[in-house]
């Protein structure tokens, strides 16, 4: 097949696709994820136009490209004559092509459930055939439908960054989503342009499913009103993912200022590979001879609000470093130990100055769950996780 015609709206999603699928994307095997749809049809193309001009047709020392469709024979004939198009499609274009088929047509019936089957076979297929990079079409509408969907469901600050342009599948692979800045409207255009026909998914006309009712009826209302509600919200997620990026930088900060082990820590089974106890210094009253810590950093109380999310970021950093479960753990526990961490509780008192054995006039502040127990005394925060049973990541 000739190269597409030298149209203006291909050129531009070529170009956007290009600013993510860098050179060296090209050089490694990759199967692309096609379901027939326009997302991914115009995928598969860009994809294939790129490497048709590093390679040509010299195969013999190209890494491997193939096209992976997966049917899941929820809508029988409809299923089918997708399954032919994507197989036609890659005839044309002369790319191999793998099929899955669903063993199990009439379930799982949740959306979950088919990701996950495709997933399965996105793993089985890229191993089996030397890929690494298993390319999938989503759309910048995608995303804002994915970000509006966990923002309802109630998301903590990594469901707000939305999906990843890349990001590991398994240990071997990586997920490539290079048209995540793309609006869905714009590959049609570029589709018909090029003369490009693609498949409509019967099942996105329906409203059975969560993301469906938000793509079909919600966000339409969204955009009524604001019709530029998907860049907000993408937009919205992006300077999440760089505030995300800030705290993290300002958690390792504070648990290098703050955070110590235990003077006993070698013998605390440490053989294990866990810790039952942490220790986290408190700055003391300015007196000679007694070190200060950078306060800096250490919240006033009229400041506390603003440096929860950091000493939360540090606690978690902390928890998964001591291999202490957060699976209990949900975001009120973690304001309360951030809040009780940094309040003064009024536990033992500043001439307390021996600040290497565990203060003896420590009060509580708290339990969480898990067993995580907190002490404070005038020099330290102590966290004490008293191992009962198996620790059940
Ligand atoms: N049955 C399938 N077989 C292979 N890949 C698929 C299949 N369904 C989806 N994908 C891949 O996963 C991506 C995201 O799927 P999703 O169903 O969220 O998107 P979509 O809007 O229906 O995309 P499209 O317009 O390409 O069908 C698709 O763009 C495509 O790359």
């Amino acid at each position: 097949m000739d190269g597409p015609p030298e149209c203006f709206a291909w050129r531009s999603l070529r170009d956007t696709f290009r600013s993510d699928w860098s050179d060296e994307a090209s050089d490694v095997g990759v199967i692309v994820g096609c379901s027939g749809g326009a997302d991914s049809v115009a995928l598969v193309r860009l994809i294939v136009e790129r490497y048709r001009e590093r390679f040509g047709d010299n195969r013999a020392h190209s890494p491997p490209l193939r096209i992976g469709h997966f049917n899941h024979r929820l809508r029988a004939d409809q299923s089918d004559a997708d399954e032919q198009f994507v197989v036609e499609l890659a005839d044309t274009l002369g790319v191999p092509v793998d099929v899955g088929r669903s063993s199990d047509p009439s379930s799982p019936d949740a959306e979950a459930g088919l990701r996950q089957d495709r997933r399965d076979f996105f793993l089985k297929t890229a191993a089996a055939t030397g890929c690494r990079y298993v390319a999938l079409a989503h759309t910048a509408d995608d995303q804002a439908e994915t970000i509006l969907h966990h923002l309802l469901r109630g998301t903590g600050s990594a469901g707000m960054k939305g999906m990843q342009s890349a990001r590991p599948l398994g240990s071997d692979f990586v997920i490539r989503r290079p048209l995540l800045k793309v609006r869905r409207e714009d590959i049609r255009t570029a589709l018909r342009q090029i003369g490009q026909a693609w498949r409509e998914d019967a099942s996105n006309s329906q409203t059975r499913y969560t993301r469906n009712w938000i793509r079909h009826e919600a966000m339409p209302l969204l955009r009524q009103r604001f019709p530029k509600a998907d860049e907000a919200i993408v937009r919205a997620a992006e300077n999440q993912t760089q505030l995300d990026g800030m705290v993290s930088r300002l958690a390792r900060q504070w648990i290098d200022a703050f955070v110590i082990d235990p003077p006993d820590a070698m013998e605390d089974g440490r053989e294990e590979n866990f810790r039952s106890e942490v220790w986290i210094r408190r700055p003391v009253a300015s007196r000679p001879g007694v070190e200060q810590m950078p306060h800096s950093t250490w919240p006033h109380s009229s400041e506390l609000a603003n440096e929860v999310p950091i000493i939360t970021a540090a606690c978690q950093i902390v928890f998964a470093e001591l291999g202490w479960p957060r699976r209990d753990m949900n975001r009120n526990h973690w304001m309360r130990l951030a809040e009780a961490i940094a309040t003064d509780a009024g536990g033992g008192s500043s001439s307390d100055s021996d600040t290497t054995t565990p203060p003896l006039s420590a009060v509580s502040i708290g339990h969480w769950p898990g067993h995580l127990e907190g002490f404070q005394s005038a020099h330290f925060v102590r966290l004490r996780w008293e191992r009962r049973g198996e620790i059940d990541n």
